[in-house]
């Protein structure tokens, strides 16, 4: 059974001029078709600007204005583009997008890890916080914060606030995580700590982790997928 099936997907940004061979568009991404089975860890790579980042934001029903998909996109059984957008929003708390650049919200470290959470998880405040701490020490995060968790997130080291970033996701208990380039803006020390914390969810979470660092997609993952370039573009 698989958590993500892709079927010819295509991402094409709408142009202003039409004309008679590619209808007005501009292809982005694909076509690509691949599948994600349930709790396995998947990478997807390709060069810079193939399309990968843009794929992940297919996937969970977020891609930005002027960017039209086509072909079948499932997941966790949701058919993304010929759904509402409550659904859409439903599924995005059970597949849970980790961009590349760790988003903080000017608040303090527990209360960046449950940011998400507070909105989706109808619970006691003192559940939801057992929650998110717990997040914190799957990602190896709780002994470094644990003195300072009120303390602003902004204070945090780009490799803690990646980290911080995936305990978000993880308060959330998603079935699926995207990752996109999950260690591409960090040192080496912070990149293996990172790559530790992945390794731990094998076998726990489906993964879908995209990179341009084949081997490190190598040691993290059950099999890779390549993407190509749209044959139609001159990118
Ligand atoms: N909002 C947008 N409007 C128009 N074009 C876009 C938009 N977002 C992305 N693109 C284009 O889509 C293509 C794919 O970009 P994307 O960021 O998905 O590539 P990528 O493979 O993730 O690259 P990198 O490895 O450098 O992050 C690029 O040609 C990019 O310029």
């Amino acid at each position: 059974m698989n958590a993500i099936a892709i079927r010819d997907l295509t991402v094409s940004k709408r142009s202003p001029k039409r004309t008679k061979d590619n209808k007005g568009r501009h292809p982005l991404v694909g076509p690509a078709s691949f599948a994600v089975p349930h709790g396995e860890v998947i990478g997807l790579y390709g060069p810079s600007g193939v399309g990968k980042s843009t794929m992940l934001r297919a996937l969970v029903g977020l891609l930005p204005d002027g960017l039209d998909a086509e072909g079948v996109i499932r997941v966790l059984g949701v058919d993304v583009l010929r759904q509402r957008p409550s659904a859409l929003a439903e599924l995005r708390t059970r597949a849970v997008l980790v961009p590349q650049i760790a988003v903080m919200f000017p608040d303090g470290i527990i209360g960046n890890t449950l940011f998400g959470l507070r909105h989706v998880v109808r619970a006691p405040a003192n559940q939801l916080r057992k929650r998110a701490e717990e997040a914190l020490a799957e990602v190896g995060l709780w002994d470094e914060v644990r003195d300072r968790l009120n303390a602003p997130a902004a204070e945090l080291s780009v490799g803690q606030r990646q980290r911080l970033a995936l305990a978000r996701a993880l308060a959330l208990d998603p079935e699926v995580i995207l990752l996109d380039e999950p260690t591409s803006a960090l040192d080496e020390a912070s990149a293996a700590e990172v790559e530790e914390t992945l390794q731990s969810l094998r076998g726990h979470r489906t993964l879908l982790v995209v990179s341009h660092d084949i081997e490190q997609l190598k040691r993290l993952c059950d099999s890779l997928v390549p993407l190509h370039r749209p044959t139609s573009t001159s990118n």
